[in-house]
């Protein structure tokens, strides 16, 4: 970067600057200027960092700059700066260092006005400072709509990562996110919560008869047993392999059983198809079905329908059995 001009006695007006056009003194302004440096910058060359705030206006050619992630806002958007505009104008407002990389794009001519005589010039002009609130308003909607842009994205992503890939329920980062609320809810209105735990049987064996991919279709077929026969406020996860979990808020013993009751025979009507759609043999799972009681934390609950289900293997699977019922 190498002076090659001061703004007094170059070619360059007043009226080239963005920021002051329409200035209502030009006199006062022109001799502010006058002494400010004019730099050259060849293409690729980086504006030379400075300690200090300053301001740069864009006379010839174009400058990128590249916001630094340090700013907080910032994630390291380009943005071209094309005659007539400037950069810098934050620091200078909040003194501080220009924290973004500032290049050249192709060779360029810039103004640099260090940030004591900008404020002289927001003191003299009335123009500039309307100007420069313009802008800042328009730089902070434009940040404030990339913001909310990458929240929309991060919630996504989010979700994303909250649903199981093959069977498209919820996975166990949901569920540990999710339940702990859901039964201090349920804990704190002394509404009924029932949960319901369901594992595929001989599974193991039906992987190796039909293969792995088989046994992916088949929990597939599984969850949409399960998700297609609840209720919009139930929630079907997948717990872990091959077994999976239905919650049910505001539900009883009595409809918590009736609804597991449902799933088994569906489970047994599900029609499995391979790859050539050869209909599978018929997939049948066991269901441990708990809930929850007054002071029990959702790992307790857990542990009640777990055993539910250990129970309804012992019995010869393809069942239901409430943790505290006799079914
Ligand atoms: N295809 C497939 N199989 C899985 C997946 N996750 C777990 N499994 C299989 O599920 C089987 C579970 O076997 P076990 O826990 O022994 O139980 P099981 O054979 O179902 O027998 P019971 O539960 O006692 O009826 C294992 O063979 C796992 O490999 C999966 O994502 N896809």
């Amino acid at each position: 970067m190498k002076q090659i001009s001061t703004f007094g006695v170059s070619r360059y007006q007043i009226g080239d600057l963005q920021l002051l056009r329409n200035a209502d003194d030009d006199t006062t302004i022109a001799k502010l200027l006058a002494p400010c440096p004019i730099m050259q910058l060849e293409a690729d060359q980086a504006v030379t960092e400075s300690s200090r705030a300053r301001l740069y206006i864009v006379l010839r050619g174009s400058l990128s700059v590249a916001t630094d992630t340090r700013t907080g806002m910032a994630d390291g958007t380009v943005s071209k700066i094309l005659p007539g505009e400037s950069v810098g104008e934050q620091s200078v407002l909040d003194e501080e260092a220009n924290l973004s990389s500032i290049t050249a794009l192709e060779q360029s001519e810039v103004l640099v006005i260090e940030a004591d005589i900008v404020w002289k010039l927001i003191d003299e002009s009335n123009v500039l400072a309307r100007n420069l609130l313009r802008l800042l308003s328009f730089r902070i909607r434009a940040a404030n709509a990339q913001l909310r842009r990458r929240q929309k994205l991060g919630e996504f992503y989010r979700q994303l990562s909250m649903i199981d890939g093959l069977t498209g329920l919820y996975n166990r980062a949901w569920l540990n996110d999710l339940l702990p609320t859901m039964v201090a809810t349920a804990q704190g209105s002394h509404a009924p919560l029932a949960l319901i735990m369901i594992d595929l049987d001989h599974f193991k064996q039906f992987n190796d008869s039909h293969g792995h991919l088989a046994g992916d279709q088949a929990l597939r077929a599984a969850a949409h047993v399960l998700s297609s026969a609840l209720r919009p406020t139930d929630f079907a996860v997948r717990y872990g392999g091959e077994e999976m979990m239905v919650l049910l808020p505001d539900t009883s013993d009595k409809v918590a059983v009736a609804v597991a009751e449902r799933l088994c025979e569906r489970m047994q009507q599900a029609v499995v198809f391979a790859d050539m759609r050869v209909p599978l043999p018929q997939i049948t799972a066991s269901f441990g079905v708990a809930t929850l009681q007054p002071g029990q934390d959702e790992q307790a609950l857990i542990a009640a329908a777990d055993s539910a289900l250990y129970r309804a293997k012992d019995q010869g699977r393809n069942r239901v059995v409430h943790h505290a019922l006799a079914v």
